[in-house]
């Protein structure tokens, strides 16, 4: 391999880095690097390695490992920096979720973790207070001397943090009733009891990781020696144990730290994220800090407005710059007002029909936000696009599923047997049938030559099935449920398990299998065609609709918030920072148009009922006046 000498690198296709970022691609300190929204974070990252693997700054075979928080995120920085500079060379670029690092780690090392706190080998994976609750109620038979009610008088809630937050080992302390519950029930968690399997949250396999690294220096070097540098993405919503973690391995080390965020765009404080992350790492690694400047996704006006929110959020932030490619259009952002909810449903879904219409652009640019319950929101907005011939949908119905790996799969499967786009499935198929089989590239040829010819075989079968497929909707979904099992079978389920550990246990895999049945067959049955049923599902023909966290990192041509109303924002008063950062990501989403809607009327549910109640805009003042002061028109819209 020939590598290229630092001065001589050049980003990779063409692209123009800003003086700033060409700083961070390729700076050798530790850095923090602020980049606003639309700056460019992934292609930053994916430029970076680049550079870094292409320059043999890295040392082969040291590696690059990459943290991000959704796995959609880590495997679209993945694919870019193949994109950009080959897989030989990506091959040394990992890039994980935080928890998918963590719980790697633990699975690999398991046995270096003091038997007190190792977990067994297959363990179960639970999500909830109320399953910690469960199982601290139910397993937990020993009496506290003085405390028989224990389960009375503990918050479950606090319980569950704490079983992650408290330093390993934990020991009882004889004031703190939690203590007593956190000893037993830890144990009771890692070994399992009576019908019990051993069972951890991803927090708990965070400390983990963590305390096995604590007792094991060597692990810990082996990780040092084996990463010379390492990026963190989305760095402004870094929780603590992730933090302590990443600190844990690396801190002190020569291992180079790029952690790249945007304090405006810090909404997971609810779930935990540092609220002073950035300074921490400053300080923590001695980091330098890099801005950029640049915003390439947003027209000037939307730019505009940003920088007046911004400065709002941050009163240091720095004004985002808008990129050439969008001088020589304006951008448009408004306030709606309506009188009810279903005017403002009339009216926002004829605005879209004749934006499509008129403009040629896709449902799929457009997208709809929330800040919360997306299905009693979008109701009527859905029904009244579906009347004029437009599918809308709850995007969190699909995003999760989508992004599993069973399911992509599938949809491969499917692409090969109906001939569309059958390049990149079948490299993809093929990806998988040699490495769960374990087939060397170099040395095993007759085997993956005999493993392709299996494979084109039960691609032909599947083709037959798929065009036997009857209309009739149970028969339907039971002939596309015997499909996929055949899918599976052909791979090899154990297979699919070992590679993907999350499967394996508990009903994860049958319920997201079961789910993506329904979902195909839905689209199948809609179009009778698997080329456009396998667009419907991946959603190119609907508009998105969603919460506003769900769209982080996302952007669109046309954003429509709906509902900047008090309801909405309902704790407003006692977390008025994230809520402002929740208006920046709603409003950052948009290249060129974003609305924002109030109705005097919606339809909102309070525990539990739906109602329509009247709506007011006087506890979120303050996001109508820096509207105001960005001069955005509010129209007092009449129904069409
Ligand atoms: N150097 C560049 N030149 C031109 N376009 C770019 C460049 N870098 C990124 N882009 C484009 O700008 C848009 C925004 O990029 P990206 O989504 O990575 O931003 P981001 O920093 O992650 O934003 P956010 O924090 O808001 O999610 C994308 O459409 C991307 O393709």
């Amino acid at each position: 391999m020939s590598y290229i000498k630092p001065e001589d690198w050049i980003p990779a296709d063409g692209f123009t880095l800003e003086p700033a970022a060409e700083i961070a691609v390729r700076n050798e300190m530790n850095n923090l690097i602020l980049a606003g929204p639309g700056a460019g974070k992934t292609e930053l990252l994916a430029q970076r390695a680049c550079f870094l693997l292409q320059t043999n700054l890295c040392p082969s075979p040291q590696k690059i490992l990459a943290i991000s928080f959704k796995t959609d995120a880590a495997e679209n920085l993945k694919k870019r920096v193949e994109l950009r500079c080959g897989k030989e060379l990506a091959a040394r670029f990992e890039s994980r979720t935080f928890d998918s690092f963590a719980k790697q780690l633990l699975d690999r090392f398991r046995l270096g973790i003091p038997e007190s706190y190792r977990p067994e080998k297959e363990y179960s994976l639970v999500f909830t207070p109320r399953e910690i609750r469960d199982i601290a109620t139910g397993y937990i038979k020993e009496r506290h001397p003085n405390r028989p009610n224990w389960q009375y008088e503990i918050n479950f809630n606090i319980l569950y943090k704490r079983l992650s937050e408290e330093n390993l080992p934990i020991f009882e302390d004889g004031q703190d009733i939690y203590s007593w519950v956190l000893v037993r029930l830890w144990d009771i968690l890692v070994h399992g009891t009576g019908k019990l399997q051993s069972t951890l949250t991803f927090p708990m396999i965070s400390k983990l990781a963590d305390y096995l690294l604590q007792v094991n220096p060597l692990i810990k070097r082996a990780l040092q020696l084996t990463y010379s540098h390492v990026f963190l993405d989305e760095f402004q919503d870094t929780t603590y144990l992730q933090y302590e973690l990443v600190k844990t391995i690396f801190q002190g080390t020569s291992t180079i730290l790029t952690s790249v965020g945007d304090d405006k765009q810090r909404i997971m404080g609810w779930a935990g994220a540092l609220p002073d992350s950035f300074e921490q790492f400053k300080r923590d690694f001695n980091a330098g800090q890099i801005e950029l400047t640049q915003n390439h996704r947003s027209a000037p006006r939307l730019i505009e407005i940003q920088n007046v929110l911004a400065k709002i959020i941050n009163q240091n932030a720095t004004d985002a710059r808008v990129s050439n490619q969008h001088s020589d259009q304006k951008g448009l952002c408004q306030v709606w007002n309506f009188h009810t909810y279903l005017d403002e449903a009339t009216f926002v879904a004829t605005s879209i029909a004749s934006r499509i219409q008129q403009e040629n652009i896709s449902p799929r640019d457009i997208c709809i936000l929330v800040k919360q319950q997306e299905q009693i929101y979008g109701n009527a907005v859905i029904n009244e696009l579906e009347r004029l011939g437009i599918h809308a949908r709850i995007e969190k119905e699909y995003q999760d599923l989508i992004s599993e790996e069973c399911v992509q799969l599938i949809i491969d499967f499917i692409r090969l047997a109906t001939g569309e786009k059958t390049h990149d499935s079948w490299v993809r198929v093929s990806e998988v049938l040699i490495f769960v089989n374990g087939y060397d590239l170099e040395h095993d040829h007759i085997k993956i030559l005999n493993m392709e010819s299996n494979l084109s075989d039960h691609i032909q079968k599947l083709k037959i099935e798929l065009q036997q497929l009857p209309n009739d909707e149970d028969l339907c979904k039971q002939g596309i449920s015997e499909m996929v099992k055949g899918i599976f079978n052909f791979v090899g389920l154990k297979k699919i398990f070992r590679l993907h550990p999350k499967y394996a246990s508990g009903s994860y895999f049958k319920q997201t299998t079961t789910e993506a049945v329904k979902k195909l067959t839905i689209a199948y049955l809609k179009h009778l065609d698997w080329n456009s049923s396998i667009s419907d599902f991946l959603g190119l023909f609907s508009i998105p609709i969603m919460t506003i966290h769900k769209s982080k990192g996302l952007e669109y041509d046309t954003v429509i918030f709906l509902g900047l109303e008090d309801d909405a924002f309902w704790s407003f008063n006692t977390q008025k920072l994230e809520d402002m950062c929740a208006f920046f990501v709603a409003l950052s989403r948009a290249k060129k148009q974003c609305f924002f809607t109030f109705s005097a009327s919606r339809e909102t549910s309070r525990f539990g009922d739906v109602q329509i109640r009247a709506q007011s805009n006087n506890s979120i003042s303050t996001l109508y006046q820096l509207l105001q002061n960005a001069n955005v028109e509010v129209l007092d819209v009449s129904v069409v």
